[in-house]
């Protein structure tokens, strides 16, 4: 793959950008961005395309996508124990989804590339003293000092190099016999087993083991078990980054951002007449929009036409995280448009985003239930519809944080300050993302 020269792709240039950090330095993020444009890809052409197939299977209603991981990924986070844990939480839902559902899982993380966050407020203040947001570590450090706070373009070379060293692991770990489905026992070695819902996939994966030697005993031992794909997706935000990191293939001829082998636009930064979704618009990945409460069916078919000129199955899914008290009302006309006008997109919940509220503590937090619920809101109007409910994107760590109070081992609002870890947004702790994911599996089912 070559680093791409063409003139039209940098057409996003032109475009008002949101929610894009002001270098104080120009020249150094000048600097930045043709170092990074010299380094290798993460992921080649060809992996996103095989995602882009996978998600075709999701649009059509043959599989279903989870889609996984931190709220925003650390620095200092990007240890071998931190990401086995992540990946062990995703190869354990997508073990119960697969059983229990009996419906094959394309496994996405967020990970490996999801450094960057958009922001509701440019500032923050605390105790009378105002800073800029932070805005993730590819942008600045979240320590609330005014030096800490300056976008610092050489954080893009860091997230370039963690990203690297997460994916080599993760690679590692789905090839090198970690994944294999005869390990389903030890993804649940550590204190998820005591849980509820850590007992629940103890007995799922004795019925898993019972049927692998049950296929070995009739000679059937296929190769499909012994590895997983595993594919790596982040927001698309800072276009500075993702350019840098957008290559043509030379197989097509055709650009591939490869920082990751799937992206997603947010909510904030969805303008049709924006530099996000003109960026997107030039890339063959596939591509995510999230879609929020107020999004109309005429943006959302604009952004089809935008997106997906050709209508080309597993091109676009679309995220909806509309809030448990919306998603019943707002969803179905966007999904009978969307149907009506013969397009295929994949339809993907985040149940996350539209839930969130702030404690009495001061701790951002979302209820188990309120998640729960948008979940079943997303399969209710499916159901009426008779669309697919393609899959779930939810902000989760395999660590037994306390950030969203509820599930089946609870947290109440009093025990958040205990292990409250996340970066930015709440994520799903370990047991809450097994609940959810028995929870998904039998609305599937049903
Ligand atoms: O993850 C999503 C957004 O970046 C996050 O919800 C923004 O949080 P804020 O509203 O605290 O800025
Ligand atoms: C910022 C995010 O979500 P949204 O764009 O839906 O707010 C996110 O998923 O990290």
């Amino acid at each position: 793959m070559n680093a791409d020269s063409s003139n039209s792709f940098d057409s996003w240039r032109d475009l008002p950008a949101a929610q894009q950090p002001e270098y104080p330095d120009a020249a150094e993020l000048r600097a930045v961005t043709e170092e990074l444009a010299g380094y290798p890809p993460l992921v080649f052409a060809g992996e996103c395309d095989q995602l882009g197939d996978r998600i075709a299977d999701v649009a059509q209603g043959r599989a279903f996508l989870l889609q996984g991981g931190d709220c925003a990924e650390a620095f200092d986070q990007v240890g071998a124990d931190q990401i086995r844990a992540k990946l062990k939480t995703l190869l354990q839902m997508s073990a119960v989804l697969t059983y229990a559902a009996a419906v094959p899982v394309v496994k996405v993380g967020r990970i490996a590339g999801q450094y960057s966050k958009p922001r509701s407020k440019p500032t923050e203040t605390r105790d009378g003293v105002t800073l800029p947001s932070y805005r993730g570590d590819s942008v600045n450090g979240p320590e609330f000092t005014e030096e800490a706070r300056v976008p610092d373009p050489r954080r893009l070379l860091r997230m370039y190099h963690s990203s690297v060293a997460t994916l080599n692991l993760v690679r590692g770990f789905t090839t090198g016999g970690y994944a294999d489905l005869h390990q389903v026992h030890s993804w649940n070695q550590d204190f998820v087993r005591s849980s509820a819902a850590g007992q629940r996939y103890e007995a799922l994966a004795r019925e898993i083991d019972n049927a692998l030697n049950f296929m070995r005993a009739c000679g059937a031992q296929p190769a499909e078990f012994e590895s997983v794909e595993f594919y790596a997706s982040h927001e698309a935000l800072l276009l500075d980054y993702e350019a840098a990191l957008t290559r043509t293939d030379s197989r097509s001829g055709r650009l591939y951002d490869v920082s990751g082998h799937m992206v997603w636009i947010g909510e904030r930064t969805r303008q049709l007449d924006g530099a996000h979704i003109e960026f997107a618009s030039r890339i063959r990945n596939p591509i995510g929009v999230k879609l929020g409460p107020t999004t109309t069916p005429e943006e959302a078919l604009a952004l089809i036409d935008r997106l997906d000129p050709e209508r080309i199955p597993g091109r676009l899914t679309f995220i909806t995280r509309m809030g448990a008290d919306r998603i019943r009302d707002r969803l179905p006309t966007l999904v009978e448009k969307v149907t009506a006008s013969g397009a295929t997109v994949a339809w993907v919940c985040d149940p996350m985003h539209g839930n969130t509220f702030e404690a009495a503590s001061g701790h951002k937090t979302r209820r188990f239930d309120d998640v729960l619920d948008e979940v079943k809101g997303f399969f209710e109007v499916h159901k009426e519809l008779g669309t697919h409910p393609g899959g779930i994107h939810v902000e989760l760590t395999g660590d037994d944080v306390t950030e969203c109070v509820g599930g089946g081992d609870e947290i109440f609002v009093d025990d958040l300050h205990q292990r409250y870890e996340t970066a930015c947004d709440p994520r799903l702790n370990r047991s809450q993302s097994l609940d959810l994911a028995f929870l998904v599996a039998e609305m599937y089912r049903s």
